[in-house]
């Protein structure tokens, strides 16, 4: 409104930052964080030529993404990222109705109302996991990212993961890095350039963007097509895409051929795997990634704290028992594995910064959010606010669990880890369901221990994640020692 033109943009750093066009900082979100005690719950910035705010806290993340839901729908936007295809991405496009679609789509299918549809797959997978852990039980890391990449894959198109395709989804990835990586392509600082022919000198960006968006359709096309042709064949696994199409062609479905189209897409693009994305002002929401950041921390933080790792199986082996694993089914009655869960959620949060941008000027605590502005939501200082978690920064499940001298247990930090309003996490309920039967599991066949030096002392490691807005362990040590008795055995024979 003309009356907001008034009103002072939130206080912030600004000279200082636009000096260099680059964002100087290492974990953004610790000195958002830092940033914050000095100017309130709102930051303001000017880089790369654009209006940038931090919020810090989940009052005033509420107040705007919940309140004003629709105001703040959109994602920023980024030419580069746009001349790549990105905007075909349910998590870069626009809030239209075919974004709406396509959310709807994956929310249906991801769903706790689809569950038996991807239970099953779920617990097939999971198991093969355990199986390759067992038999592997080095390169964690790499085991599972493979099983996450299986299982979307086997989910969404019905055919299992290669290394190729593995690989080249990891190129991918880096090419999404380097297309979102701010302040590196002048087409994001100056718009206007998106008009100048491919051939003029220093638009060698067009020809790298083209490139690029041909790779990503190839990836996201071939096993799509598969998919389509294994109906008319009647053959192949039953998967998203069959299942959707068959519904289509009842002519009964609220669902179209490219809404299912897009939300494959961008579950599956999702799944590619490049661990250094610097910074990005806009989200990549590299779905598998998102969850393997979540299981790798789950091992990091067992690694050093023992004394957790033993009370959580303590409780499997009570409510579980030692001869079986637990399954989906037992959840409710394994409160102390579940606070585990939520600790490893809030203590990194794997998406570390949710960024959003206004349709129209906002006023904000009686300061000004101008139009378009890249808002930066700041979860890790959520996860890390002293008010809401006492000692935030000692990992403590017990702070979910309601005892004397803890009668108002702490909130569940996934409540804002999958994001707010019209664009929270519509693949939350698989992602939990997926943590817990990973960790749950884990816990019930292994002991994870920390790897051991020549002279046969521990080694601890201490946590250290990678800078990104997916933010992930750096590569750490752990042991994998599958526990005595016959559970073991019995997963190896099966
Ligand atoms: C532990 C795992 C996961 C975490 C922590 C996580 C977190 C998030 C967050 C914070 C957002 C942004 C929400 C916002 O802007 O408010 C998001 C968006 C999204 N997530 Fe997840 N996610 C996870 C797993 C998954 C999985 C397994 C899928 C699908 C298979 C998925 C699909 C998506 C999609 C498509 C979006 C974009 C939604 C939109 O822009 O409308 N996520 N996720």
């Amino acid at each position: 409104s003309r009356s907001n033109k008034r009103l002072p943009l939130p206080p912030g750093p600004t000279r200082w930052l636009l000096k260099k066009n680059e964002l100087p900082w290492k974990q953004p979100w610790r000195l958002s964080t830092e940033w914050s005690k000095k100017f309130g719950p709102l930051t303001y910035l000017h880089v790369y030529g654009r209006d940038m705010l931090l919020v810090n806290d989940v009052q005033t993340a509420t107040e705007m993404l919940e309140q004003k839901s629709l105001l703040y729908s959109r994602r920023p936007t980024w030419s580069m990222a746009t001349l790549t295809g990105l905007h075909h991405n349910v998590a870069f496009m626009d809030y239209t109705e075919r974004q709406q679609k396509s959310r709807a789509l994956l929310q249906h299918i991801l769903g706790p109302e689809s569950q038996p549809q991807w239970r099953s797959l779920l617990e097939k997978e999971t198991a093969k996991l355990i199986k390759s852990l067992l038999i592997r039980p080095t390169d964690c890391r790499h085991q599972i990212r493979w099983y996450l990449s299986s299982f979307i894959s086997r989910f969404t198109y019905g055919t299992s993961i290669t290394d190729t395709r593995l690989k080249v989804g990891e190129e991918l990835g880096a090419q999404i890095h380097v297309a979102l990586c701010p302040g590196r392509w002048a087409v994001d600082t100056f718009p206007f350039l998106i008009h100048f022919p491919a051939w003029l000198p220093g638009m060698g960006f067009k020809r790298r963007a083209r490139e690029a968006r041909e790779k990503f359709r190839h990836f996201a096309e071939t096993p799509y097509n598969l998919a389509h042709k294994s109906i008319q064949s009647n053959s192949g696994e039953r998967c998203m895409v069959t299942d959707v199409l068959r519904e289509i062609s009842t002519g009964k479905s609220r669902f179209d051929e490219p809404a299912l189209i897009s939300a494959t897409n961008s579950i599956h693009i999702a799944t590619v795997d490049t661990v250094r994305l610097c910074l990005l002002p806009l989200c990549a929401f590299l779905t598998a990634l998102q969850t393997s950041a979540i299981l790798l921390n789950f091992l990091l933080l067992m690694t050093i704290h023992q004394d957790v790792q033993a009370k959580a199986y303590a409780e499997i082996l009570e409510m579980v028992g030692p001869c079986r694993l637990p399954t989906l089914d037992d959840q409710a009655s394994l409160p102390y594995v579940n606070a585990v869960m939520k600790e490893v959620h809030r203590y990194n949060p794997a998406a570390s910064m949710v960024t959003r941008s206004p349709v129209e000027d906002d006023t904000v605590h009686g300061y000004r959010v101008p139009r378009n502005s890249a808002v930066m939501f700041n979860l890790w200082a959520m996860a890390h606010d002293a008010n809401v978690y006492t000692e935030s920064d000692v990992f403590r499940p017990e702070r979910y669990i309601p005892s004397p001298s803890n009668p108002i247990p702490d909130k569940d930090p996934r409540d804002f880890t999958f994001g707010f309003g019209k664009r929270i996490c519509p693949g939350l309920n698989l992602a939990n369901a997926q943590v817990y039967m990973v960790i749950s599991q884990i816990l019930s066949v292994f002991e994870i221990k920390p790897s051991v030096d020549l002279s046969g002392r521990e080694e601890i490691p201490t946590p250290s994640y990678t800078c990104g807005i997916i933010s992930t362990p750096e590569p750490f040590k752990c042991r994998l020692v599958a526990r005595k008795g016959g559970l073991a055995q019995q997963l190896m024979l099966g």
